[in-house]
């Protein structure tokens, strides 16, 4: 288990992180997302005592990491794939880590094998491809088998292979027990492989929910209809008891129906359509919308016009900061 109380950490006058609090718990894989910059890295690295936080505290099973006696043996990181010395073999990165940790070394073929390096096992590392670099990085995480996991966005550049064999092993390593901290910047793969969900923006907590009811909470349907009767409309529906929403240029969104419903209804009093259409907000959007308003960099053309204004009626909701849930 992991536990945040308040971190905090400023470089100069930037507050890279605010007051985090939260609990990472074991036996499923936390998911820890926010847009680039949000603060992720360096919640991270303050977890493994490579930052000093300016306030605040991180609990590794309710121990500073510092007080830990065998760190790797407790907790055990990717954060930087390329931090592995290029010169040296994949066997001997992780026999001079495994040494200087008193790992024995039969812990390094092992871990090889579950990565599937084990074929390049004697290769200089500076020739891996990225695929093979996480890898590695990921056999030096798994070494002194700890029961706590932390990868920083794991998936980054990988190929569909790549992430999938990533996937499986993060649900897997869960399903041991292990408790799997894991982030990244992409809402979709976020609900493909995390059971829990922190969301942060600009160093502060946003959403701290399981996924299933963020998926619960964010995969709103309903229907767009536009009428140039629509006030007529507006009484029809209200009349079948249903509730519509006015959204942009005097489109109506009708929850709780179908296009079916939707269009009979509207034939049977002899209103015209210019609309009918079934929608469903993404989780995408509703992580968009949740962070919108702490995305350092904003482009302004394409992704402007992606992104969903961040209030009105369209809006798909988002879990409620729920923390310590
Ligand atoms: N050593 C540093 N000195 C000054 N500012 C820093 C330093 N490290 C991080 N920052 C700033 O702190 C903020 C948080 O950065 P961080 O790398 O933790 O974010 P992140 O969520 O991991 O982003 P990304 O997804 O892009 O890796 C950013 O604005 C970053 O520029």
């Amino acid at each position: 288990m992991i536990e945040l109380d308040g971190l905090t950490k400023h470089f100069g006058r930037k507050v890279a992180v605010d007051r985090l609090s939260f609990t990472v718990r074991p036996g499923m894989v936390t998911g820890f997302l926010g847009p680039n910059g949000a603060g992720k890295s360096t919640t991270m690295r303050m977890m493994l005592d490579l930052d000093n936080p300016t306030s605040g505290t991180v609990r590794i099973d309710g121990r500073h990491y510092r007080q830990l006696d065998e760190p790797l043996r407790t907790i055990g990181a990717l954060l930087d794939a390329k931090a592995m010395h290029g010169g040296r073999s994949a066997y001997n990165n992780l026999l001079c880590l495994a040494q200087a940790n008193r790992i024995p070394e039969r812990r390094v073929a092992e871990v090889l094998d579950i990565v599937g390096l084990s074929a390049v096992a004697k290769k200089k590392s500076k020739g891996f491809s990225l695929g093979m670099g996480q890898r590695l990085g990921i056999a030096s995480a798994l070494l002194g088998d700890p029961e706590i996991l932390m990868f920083d966005e794991p998936v980054n550049g990988l190929d569909p292979e790549g992430i999938h064999w990533i996937r499986t092993l993060m649900k897997a390593l869960a399903q041991e027990g292990r408790t799997i901290f894991v982030s990244s910047h992409l809402m979709s793969e976020m609900a493909l492989t995390a059971d829990h969900l922190i969301v942060i923006g600009q160093g502060r907590l946003l959403a701290d929910t399981s996924m299933a009811d963020f998926i619960h909470r964010n995969s709103r349907s309903y229907v767009r209809l536009r009428s140039p009767q629509r006030e007529q409309l507006l009484d029809v529906l209200s009349g079948a008891g249903l509730t519509a929403t006015e959204a942009e240029d005097g489109v109506l969104e009708v929850d709780g129906s179908t296009t079916e419903a939707l269009g009979e209804l509207a034939a049977e009093h002899r209103l015209v359509l210019h609309e009918l259409s079934a929608q469903r907000a993404s989780l995408e959007e509703a992580f968009m919308q949740m962070t919108a308003a702490s995305v350092e960099y904003h482009a302004h053309s394409a992704d402007a016009a992606a992104a969903p204004p961040p209030t009105g009626p369209a809006a798909p909701q988002w879990a409620p900061r729920n923390e310590g849930a």
